[in-house]
C-alpha cells in the first residue's frame, strides 16, 4: 500500500496550542473537496432516538419492541443512523473512557511518537492516511487500534500512559461488542430475518473491531478546514461516543448536510458500507464529516465492527427477489478493497454494484 505518511513536525493539536494558522494543505479548495461546501452550522438532523433496552429486556411489552424495531428500520433506511439510548453504560463510565483518550492525546508529542503509525499501517497515532500529495489534511490527531480479536491486538500501539488506558479500552471494547450484538439482532428482526443472520458474522463466530480515538483541537479558521473529510464508514456498524461539550459531526441526507445533535448519554450509531451491501441496499451507509470549532476542542471515540475479512460478504439471499434484484456482488476483505478504491478516487460502494 503506497502512502507517504510521516509524523509532521507539528500536529494539529500542537499548532492549536502554539496559535498557528493552519498550513495550506489543511485548507479546502475546489480541487481537494468534492462532497459539498463546508457549512459550520447547518440545521440539526432529526436523527431518530431509539430505546435499545427494548431489544434486550423481556420485561418490555412486545408492542414496545415492535414499535422500536419499526423505528430502527425506518432510521436505517433513511438516515442510516440513530441515537441509541438506554444502552446500559452510565454517564460516569462514558466520561472515564473519554478521559483516558483525552489524557493520551494531550501528552507531549515525544511521548506519543512511540506509538506513531508507520506508512502503510492502519494502526497507531497520527493523522489520516495520505494517498496523494493534493489530499486535504484533517484538523485532528488520532490513535487507531485493532481492539478485536483480542489475540490480534498489537500492544506496541496501545499507550501505557495514562496507566489505566489499556484496561479502560479493553473493558469498553467488550461492552461495545455486547451492545453491537444486540443491534445486529434487532436489525435482522426489523427486516423479518432470522435473528442471528448478521450477529453471527460480526460478533459471535468472528469479532473484528477497530477503535479510532480522535482529538479535534480548536481551529482558527473553521470555515476553511475540515476536522474529518466526508466519507462513509467501511464497517458493518460504527458506534460513536461524542463529546458532550461540542458538536461537530455532520451527516448527509438527500444531498444536504445536517449537524448531529449531541445527546449526553447516547451512543450515535451509523451504518457502514458492509451492512448496506448485506441488506441489499435497504439500509444506508451515510456520508458524514466533522467540522471544527474556533473556541472548543472535541474528543470522539469511534468503534467499528467488521466481519471476518477472509469471508465473502454479499446481500442476504432472502432480501434479493424479483421486486428487489441484487444490487451488490459479493466481496471479500472490504477494508483493503475500500482502501484501494480510495487511492484511485473511486467510491467503493459504487465499485461493488452488479
Ligand atoms: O469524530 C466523529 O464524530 C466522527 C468520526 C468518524 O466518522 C470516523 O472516525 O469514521
Ligand atoms: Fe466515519
Amino acid at each position: 500500500m503506497a502512502s507517504t505518511d510521516s509524523l509532521p513536525a507539528k500536529t494539529a493539536y500542537q499548532m492549536a496550542i502554539d496559535g498557528d494558522q493552519p498550513p495550506s494543505k489543511y485548507i479546502l479548495s475546489n480541487t481537494n473537496n468534492k462532497f459539498g461546501s463546508l457549512e459550520t452550522s447547518p440545521p440539526f438532523a432529526p436523527v431518530p432516538i431509539i430505546d435499545i433496552s427494548c431489544f434486550v429486556s423481556s420485561s418490555k411489552q412486545d408492542d414496545d419492541q415492535q414499535a422500536e424495531l419499526a423505528k430502527l428500520r425506518s432510521a436505517l433506511s433513511t438516515w442510516g443512523c440513530f441515537q441509541a439510548v438506554n444502552h446500559g453504560l452510565p454517564e460516569s463510565y462514558l466520561d472515564s473512557v473519554r478521559q483516558v483518550i483525552k489524557q493520551f492525546l494531550e501528552l507531549p508529542l515525544e511521548e506519543k511518537r512511540k506509538y506513531f503509525r508507520e506508512a502503510g499501517s492502519a494502526e497507531g497515532y497520527g493523522n489520516d492516511v495520505t494517498v496523494s500529495e493534493s489530499q486535504v489534511q484533517d484538523w485532528c490527531d488520532r490513535l487507531s487500534l485493532r481492539v478485536l480479536p483480542k489475540d490480534q491486538r498489537n500492544l506496541e500501539f496501545w499507550p501505557e500512559n495514562p496507566s489505566n488506558f489499556r484496561e479502560t479500552i479493553d473493558d469498553f471494547t467488550m461492552k461495545i461488542k455486547s451492545i453491537s450484538g444486540v443491534i445486529f439482532k434487532a436489525m435482522a428482526k426489523s427486516l423479518d430475518l432470522e435473528e442471528n443472520c448478521f450477529s453471527k458474522q460480526f460478533t459471535e463466530e468472528h469479532d473484528v473491531m477497530k477503535g479510532r480515538f480522535i482529538l479535534y483541537p480548536p481551529c482558527p479558521t473553521p470555515d476553511q478546514v475540515f476536522g474529518l473529510k466526508a466519507h462513509s464508514d467501511r464497517s458493518g456498524i460504527t458506534l460513536l461516543l461524542q463529546d458532550p461539550g461540542t458538536e461537530g459531526l455532520q451527516v448527509c441526507n438527500d444531498g444536504k448536510w445536517y449537524m448531529v445533535p449531541v445527546l449526553r448519554d447516547a451512543l450515535f450509531i451509523n451504518l457502514g458500507d458492509q451492512m448496506q451491501i448485506m441488506s441489499n441496499g435497504i439500509f444506508k451507509s451515510p456520508l458524514h464529516r466533522v467540522v471544527t470549532n474556533k473556541e472548543k476542542g472535541r474528543i470522539s471515540v469511534a468503534m467499528f465492527t467488521e466481519p471476518d475479512p477472509n469471508k465473502e460478504i454479499g446481500p442476504v439471499d432472502v432480501l434479493v427477489d424479483e421486486k428487489r434484484p441484487r444490487v451488490y456482488r459479493t466481496v471479500k476483505n472490504y477494508a483493503v478493497f475500500n482502501y484501494e478504491c480510495f487511492q484511485k478516487g473511486i467510491v467503493a460502494l459504487d465499485a461493488v454494484k452488479v
